[in-house]
């Protein structure tokens, strides 16, 4: 028996799962029944990295979406369109669909997965989170059984490569970028990496799972790295802390008899070196989960880059393949529970002004006597409770002044930026994050 699948993308991705389909030796023995039996791309005549003949090569994606032989469409384009479409096409002429496409999942997961419920297909996407860490079916598996606290991840390996690079030898931004993209690792508009827009994509799919409801992406906060400084680094560095990009989903703590809140985040954050988060470097992604009776556990590895990937990526067309192979007559209209998307309602998300997290700010002020005590009063006015406030030089004439702050919530430590703001020593606010 054979399993075709219908290959839509021969990038990055396409072309590592491509390697590892038709390399079956030494891998679990069901992979030698899967069949790369049509791709579909832009340009034929594209040079590829991987032997893939001609015939089986079409820039007819829709008529692959449609081929009564395919049995699992991968869709490995990325962007929104076409590949949305065509995930839904592919549905409604009952494939399975494996996707590594967060953008499409965090978007259109209710459209999605309510067509494949009804059809009775499986929609899997083990690659579109933490590349190839096993991230997915842990958390709709292997950790169903807990009642998930807090998932704090690294899951963007084009920032924490930048971020490690910068930090490490001091690299300039644009060059540790165009690295990161000649890896293969960052989006095809990296604006997505490096703003944050691909990991608040991934934690709303995390968030989603953990706490078992669907997530509004428009109300995940999400700020990136293109802010942090050479200085900040320095300063985090100095004050024990290395800066990472953090994407957090928690369980906010709510009055007795109020619905239950979640926090879904992503930002820039000192991370304590001591943090298991601290030491992920590079590429490599990290989601440190923590549950009830689990406790913590982290989950570790590349999450970028065609090999690691392609791994998950085929790891779920195993899966698919493997329930397949157990049914007389697919595709079953009986999802199996553990494998399918059961969620009908949408989480509550808290507003960010209701977080309460410890910050550090970089203030440019005056040198004048007496500025540090008049930043002392305004935190103070609201409430805020200051860990450590260091002068930590000059930039030209202006004394430059590093607050960390202890707990604080978010919107009271707004309102006394504002009144420092208004202070006439105060020039400006150089930065401003959040502490782990
Ligand atoms: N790169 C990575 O490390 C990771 C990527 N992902 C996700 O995997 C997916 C693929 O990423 P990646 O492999 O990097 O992307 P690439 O840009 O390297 O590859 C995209 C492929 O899709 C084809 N394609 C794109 N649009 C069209 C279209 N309109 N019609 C026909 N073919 C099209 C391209 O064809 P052609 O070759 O002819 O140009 C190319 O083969 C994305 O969703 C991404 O977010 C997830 C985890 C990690
Ligand atoms: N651009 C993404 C690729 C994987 O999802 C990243 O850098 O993490
Ligand atoms: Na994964």
């Amino acid at each position: 028996m054979s399993f075709k699948i219908g290959l839509l993308g021969l990038g990055t991705v396409g072309t590592g799962t491509a390697e590892i389909l038709l390399s079956p030796e030494g891998r679990h023995p069901l992979v030698q029944e899967l069949e790369i039996y049509r791709v579909g791309v832009r340009d034929i005549s594209k040079p590829r990295d991987v032997q893939i003949s001609k015939e089986i090569l079409t820039t007819d994606l829709e008529a692959i979406a449609k081929d009564p032989e395919v049995d699992i469409v991968v869709e490995l384009l990325g962007g929104l369109e076409p590949a949305r479409s065509l995930i839904l096409k592919a549905i409604a002429h009952g494939k399975h669909v494996v996707t590594a496409n967060k953008a499409v999942i965090s978007r259109f997961a209710e459209e999605i997965y309510d067509a494949a419920n009804e059809k009775g297909v499986y929609v899997m996407l083990e690659a579109a989170v933490g590349g190839g860490i096993p991230i997915i079916q842990p958390l709709k598996q292997t950790l169903g059984v807990n009642r998930i606290q807090a998932i704090t991840g690294i899951v963007n390996g084009t920032t924490n490569y930048i971020l490690t690079r910068m930090q490490n030898e001091g690299a300039d931004f644009a060059d540790v970028l165009a690295d990161a993209q000649k890896l293969g690792y960052a989006e095809a508009d990296p604006t997505a990496d490096v703003e944050g827009f691909d990991a608040a994509d991934k934690i709303a799919i995390l968030a989603s799972l953990a706490f078992g409801g669907r997530i509004k992406l428009e109300e995940v906060y999400h700020e990136g790295i293109s802010k942090v400084g050479a200085a900040d680094i320095a300063y985090a560095e100095k004050l024990g802390f290395v800066i990472k990009l953090l994407a957090v989903a928690k369980q906010m703590t709510v009055a007795p008899n109020q619905p239950e809140q979640l926090q879904v985040r992503v930002h820039p954050t000192l991370v304590p070196k001591q943090h298991p988060l601290a030491s992920v470097s590079g590429v490599y992604n990290a989601i440190f989960v923590e549950g009830d009776p689990i406790g913590q556990v982290m989950f570790y590895g590349r999450g970028a880059g065609a090999g690691p990937t392609a791994s998950a990526v085929v790891s779920d067309i195993l899966n698919i393949a493997s329930i397949l192979k157990t049914v007389s007559q697919p595709p079953t209209p009986i999802l199996h529970p553990l494998l399918a998307c059961t969620h009908q309602h949408y989480c509550q998300i808290a507003p960010m002004d209701e977080l309460v997290t410890r910050f550090y700010a970089r203030f440019l002020t005056n040198d004048s006597p007496g500025v540090i005590g008049h930043l002392g009063t305004a935190f103070g006015n609201q409430g805020v409770s200051l860990e450590s406030v260091v002068q930590t030089g000059f930039q030209g004439d202006l004394a430059e002044i590093v607050v960390v702050t202890h707990d604080v919530r978010e919107g009271n430590f707004r309102q006394a930026l504002a009144e420092i703001r208004s202070l006439e020593a105060v020039d400006s606010i150089a930065s401003l994050l959040r502490v782990l």
